[in-house]
């Protein structure tokens, strides 16, 4: 490892093990990054000034008082890893030492509180010190910009630029900050009260929500006391929690890999299910932002359903079919993600957008169109369910849907199962899977894919599509009427490389599985090859 490289922002931000050297998380590092946050937001502010908002002759007393043209805002919040805390003072202190008002959460908290507080205070920026899913080992810092969305990729050479410009971390100006109320009862009222029924059926729901057993896991990170209440509060009495994940401990004592895409991350939850024979099941990711979901099955066992099957199912459920009134509303996902969101959007008339992996580019994605951006989800079981009020992806808000919408099946003896039945029946039938390499050197390996890419799979001659950036290769073939889709990319959160894997549009479930499972074999033994 090359001790004298300077972090650069991933798909979500700086992550880096926490430790003393250049290219790792430490109090410098957070110092050198916020100051040189802090005087790019500064240059940002003065070369797009606020416009008069009162006639130009009114000069003079009063304008400073306009909210506008005070220092500029930004709140502070942090995840419960080793270091989180001290780095989130240190930002804070950094902040305002550079004249900055600034809001320091006083816990660790989920990530979409920060999203949320920006959008709807309409701050400055938000800064959270988290580093998601990652090993025990790592931190990272993930910047949100005015509008609660995340620091995208075209704005990050000019943020380092800053950042490097900082000389002497030591020497940057500090002033202390006293941390501000808990804000999370009020996020978590705001997110509740999306899914609270009307005076007129609120008999009913309660009464659905009485009938539904759901269990999830914090799997140790900071969303335990976010989902807990987030329930009760929205009437769903018969909710358990898995109790050895449930505190945030920096050491994700019970897991290899705190990512609740990993099966073994996921192993406590499904017995927890068992044990109360549960309707539903939630694993958030450490910092919440994320969730995945898990049914029950027709032999009374549980699984999860995959990110793409979350996103496309509560897609239908959330954005109504187009009118032809108005703009159309515009639905996101990413690349590597399921092709079925957009046949489905065409059936709809929903506008139809895909982006590089990450929220940082998702939450772009109707930019340049005309109508607002409505949903948005990644098959990383990340979903934006309402991009108005958290402008990311928010675990949260994402279980509260979900559990509503499985109580109201139950009580019509129907499920989500039969509802993802129903998508397939209209639209085909869609199977994926990943498989991650996990090597100190996955841009080689990728690289090495790009260059020398696949003439055939599974017996059928596929197309190579170089990904924007660089970013990997995608494969595409027709075995039949059946397409098949094979995707390698370099990972922006870890080191490693990452094949997605899709069939689609098949007329089976078993046609669908059996083409996967061909697919998946044969990328292993591509894989033992190299
Ligand atoms: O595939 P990557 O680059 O490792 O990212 C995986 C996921 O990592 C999460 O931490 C990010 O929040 C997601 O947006 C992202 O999709």
């Amino acid at each position: 490892m090359d001790e004298s490289r300077q972090l650069s922002f991933g798909t979500a931000g700086l992550r880096a093990p926490v430790g003393p050297a250049r290219h790792q998380m430490n109090v410098l590092q957070v110092t050198r990054t916020t100051a040189g946050v802090a005087s790019w937001l500064a240059e940002r502010a003065a070369l797009n000034p606020v416009p008069h908002l009162v006639p130009e002759d009114e000069t003079g007393i009063g304008r400073a008082l306009y909210p506008q043209d005070g220092p500029l805002r930004v709140v502070v919040g942090y995840d419960a890893r080793y270091g989180s805390h001290t780095f989130a003072a240190t930002t804070a202190e950094v902040f305002a030492g550079a004249g900055f008002e600034v809001t320091l959460l006083p816990t660790p908290s989920p990530t979409p509180l920060i999203p949320w507080l920006v959008n709807k205070h309409g701050l400055d920026a938000g800064v959270q010190i988290t580093a998601s899913h990652n090993g025990a080992a790592d931190n990272g810092y993930k910047v949100f910009l005015s509008n609660g969305r995340q620091l995208y990729s075209e704005l990050e050479p000019e943020l380092e630029a800053h950042i490097n410009a900082v000389e002497d971390p030591i020497r940057v100006p500090r002033v202390t900050v006293r941390p501000t109320a808990d804000q999370l009862r009020r996020y978590v009222d705001e997110m509740v009260s999306l899914v609270t029924p009307d005076q007129a059926d609120l008999l009913r729901v309660n009464s659905e929500r009485g009938n539904l057993r759901v269990v999830y896991t914090a799997l140790h990170g900071v969303g335990g006391r976010a989902m807990a209440n987030a329930f009760q509060f929205a009437g769903f009495p018969h909710t358990h929690g898995v109790k050895a994940q449930q505190y945030p401990d920096p050491t994700f004592p019970t897991v290899a890999f705190p990512n609740p895409e990993e099966p073994s991350a996921i192993e406590l939850l499904l017995e927890r299910a068992k044990e109360k024979n549960a309707d539903i099941l939630f694993a958030l990711d450490p910092d919440a932002d994320r969730c995945a979901v898990g049914i029950r099955t027709a032999d009374g066992g549980h699984r999860m359903l995959s990110g793409d099957e979350v996103g496309t199912l509560l897609a239908t459920r959330l954005v109504p079919e187009y009118s032809g009134e108005g703009p159309r509303p515009v639905v996101a996902t990413t690349v590597v993600s399921s092709q079925l969101l957009g046949i489905i959007a065409e059936d709809k008339g929903w506008d139809f957008s895909e982006t590089l992996t990450g929220f940082k580019n998702l939450s772009r994605a109707a930019d340049g169109l005309d109508g607002p951006l409505a949903f948005a989800y990644e098959e990383a079981v990340g979903t934006c369910p309402v991009p108005d009020v958290v402008p990311d992806k928010d675990g949260i808000s994402t279980a509260l849907f979900m559990a509503s919408w499985a109580a109201e099946l139950k009580a019509q003896g129907a499920s989500l199962q039969q509802k993802l039945n129903e998508l397939y029946r209209r639209y085909g039938y869609f199977a994926s899977s990943q498989i991650a390499v996990r090597t100190s050197s996955p841009r080689e390996l990728v690289d090495h894919w790009i260059a020398h890419p696949q003439q055939e799979l599974i017996g059928v001659s596929v197309t190579p599509h170089i990904l924007p950036e660089k970013q990997g290769i995608a494969l595409h073939g027709q075995v039949g009427h059946v397409h098949i889709r094979a995707i390698g990319r370099v990972s922006g959160t870890e080191a490693k490389a990452k094949l997605y894997l899709e069939v689609g549009q098949a007329s089976s479930h078993d046609e669908a599985a059996q083409l996967l499972h061909q697919l998946e074999d044969e990328v292993q033994s591509w894989l033992s090859k190299l």
